[in-house]
C-alpha cells in the first residue's frame, strides 16, 4: 500500500510531505526533487510570487545517500517568505496590539467567486478567509510535486514507465489536433514558455495570456498526461475503486481548480459510433496488439500496455483582476471581492502537479500488484509476470 499525506499552509514557514510504502532503493537526490519544484513555478502567465519566492527542500527522513531505504520519506519545502508572515501566521498567540499592525492581517471578508473563500468561511465558522485561503491554496501542490518526484522515480527506474505532460489548449486557443509527444519529448515542453508541444500554436497561446493579463481577466485550459512503457494489468475490473481510470480521474480531480478528466478520448468517444470508437486487436510480431489508442491505455479499469492518456480541465484563476461581485460578509452589502496579485493562468504548472498524480497513481497500482520491500525484488516480481504472461 502507498500512503500519502500533505501539511502546511500557503504563507507558513514551509509545507511538508510524507510518503509512506515504496521499496528501499529508490534513487533519490534532493537536487532531483528541486528540479521537479523548478518545473512547477515555470510557466509563462504566472504572477509575481513565483518570482520572488524560493521553494528550499530538505529532505527529512526515508533517504540515506541518494536512496530510498523502505521507511516513510519525508519531505520538507520551506517558504523563503515565511519572515514577511510570521505573525500573520504564527502558530502561537500573537498580542492584538502587533496583529493590528501587521499590514498583511487586514481581514478578508469580501470572499472571491469560484474559490474555497465564502463556503469555507460558512462549514469552519470563520469571519474572515484568511484560515481558508490558506490551505486551499494551490501552494501545497509544491508538496504533492516533491513526493510525486520520488514515485515518478520509482515508475522510471523499477517499471521503465515515462511521464510526461503538456497544455492542449489555453483559453480557446489548441494545439492541433493529433498532438502526441512522444517518450523522449518532455524536455523540449519544458523548453517551451507554455509548456505546449507545437511552437505556432504556443505563440498564439502567448498572446491569449497577454490579452487576457491586458483586460484584467485570467484563463483556463487543459493539460495531457502521458505514461509510456507499462506493463498490462495494473488496476482491476473487479471493483470501483480498484479501478485505475477510477482512481486517475479521482486523483487529477484533487488537483485544485481541476474541473473536467477524460481518459482516452473521453468524451469525443462519446459522439462515436463503436466501430469508430474502440481499438481493433491484431496479432504483431511481438504479440498480440492494438491498431489504435482511444481508450487511451485503460480497459475495465486496467492498464492494456498501450500508452496512458489522460487530460484534466482546468478552470480559469479565482482571482480575477478585474474584480468579481460579491458580498462583504462584515457588512452584508455588496463589493468587489478581495484581489492582491494572482497567475493569470497556471496550466502549465498544473500539467506538472498532474504528472506528480499520476506518478503517486501508478506507483500505488504496481506496489499493490508486484509488492517487494526493495527495487530488485519489486523488478523480479514484474518480470517473471511478464515472462508469465500467457497471451502477449
Ligand atoms: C498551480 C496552481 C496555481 C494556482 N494559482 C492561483 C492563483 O494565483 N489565484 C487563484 O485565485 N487561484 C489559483 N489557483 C486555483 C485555486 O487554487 C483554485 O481555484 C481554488 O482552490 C478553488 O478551486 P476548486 O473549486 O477546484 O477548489 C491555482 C491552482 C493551481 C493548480
Ligand atoms: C504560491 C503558489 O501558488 C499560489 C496559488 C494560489 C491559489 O489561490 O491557489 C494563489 C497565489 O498565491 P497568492 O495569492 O499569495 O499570490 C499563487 O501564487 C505556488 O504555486 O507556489
Amino acid at each position: 500500500m502507498l500512503r500519502w499525506l500533505t501539511a502546511g499552509e500557503s504563507h507558513g514557514p514551509a509545507l511538508v510531505a510524507i510518503l509512506e510504502g515504496l521499496p528501499a532503493g529508490v534513487s533519490v537526490t534532493t537536487d532531483d526533487i528541486a528540479a521537479a519544484l523548478r518545473r512547477r513555478r515555470a510557466g509563462y502567465g504566472r504572477g509575481a510570487r513565483m518570482k520572488f519566492e524560493q521553494d528550499a527542500v530538505t529532505v527529512i527522513g526515508g533517504v540515506r545517500h541518494g536512496r530510498t531505504q523502505g521507511g516513510p520519506i519525508a519531505i520538507e519545502v520551506a517558504n523563503s517568505e515565511w519572515p514577511k508572515w510570521e505573525r500573520v501566521m504564527s502558530p502561537d498567540p500573537v498580542p492584538e496590539e502587533e496583529l493590528a499592525q501587521a499590514a498583511r492581517n487586514a481581514p478578508l471578508t469580501r470572499p472571491r467567486p469560484g474559490h474555497a473563500d465564502l463556503v469555507g468561511m460558512q462549514k469552519y465558522g470563520h469571519s474572515e478567509a484568511r484560515p481558508i485561503l490558506e490551505r486551499a491554496s494551490a501552494r501545497e501542490t509544491a508538496a504533492r510535486v516533491a513526493v510525486g518526484e520520488v514515485a515518478r522515480r520509482f515508475c522510471e527506474q523499477v517499471l521503465g514507465v515515462r511521464i510526461l505532460s503538456h497544455v492542449v489548449s489555453m483559453g480557446t486557443v489548441s494545439v492541433p489536433e493529433g498532438t502526441l509527444p512522444g517518450p523522449d519529448d518532455l524536455e523540449r515542453i519544458d523548453a517551451d514558455p507554455l509548456r505546449v508541444l507545437d511552437p505556432e500554436a504556443s505563440a498564439r497561446m502567448v498572446a491569449e495570456v497577454d490579452d487576457t493579463k491586458k483586460s484584467g481577466d485570467t484563463l483556463g485550459g487543459v493539460v495531457e498526461v502521458l505514461a509510456y512503457g507499462l506493463p498490462p494489468g495494473l488496476g482491476s475490473h473487479v471493483h470501483w475503486d480498484r479501478r485505475l481510470d477510477a482512481r486517475l480521474a479521482g486523483a487529477l480531480m484533487g488537483i485544485q481548480a481541476i474541473k473536467g478528466v477524460e481518459v482516452g478520448d473521453g468524451f469525443r468517444t462519446a459522439a462515436r459510433r463503436g466501430s469508430e470508437a474502440h481499438d481493433e486487436i491484431e496479432p504483431g510480431p511481438d504479440g498480440v496488439r492494438r491498431r489504435t489508442n482511444r481508450a487511451g491505455g485503460v480497459e475495465g479499469g486496467m492498464t492494456t500496455g498501450e500508452p496512458l492518456r489522460v487530460r484534466a480541465a482546468m478552470k480559469p484563476i479565482a482571482t480575477v483582476p478585474r474584480a468579481l461581485d460579491t458580498v462583504d460578509v462584515a457588512t452584508g452589502g455588496p463589493a468587489q471581492a478581495h484581489h492582491q496579485r494572482s497567475d493569470v493562468t497556471a496550466v502549465p504548472a498544473a500539467g506538472v502537479v498532474a504528472e506528480a498524480m499520476v506518478a503517486l497513481v501508478i506507483a500505488e497500482a504496481a506496489v499493490e500488484k508486484f509488492g517487494g520491500d526493495s527495487v530488485a525484488e519489486t523488478a523480479r516480481n514484474l518480470r517473471s509476470y511478464l515472462d508469465s504472461l500467457a497471451i502477449t
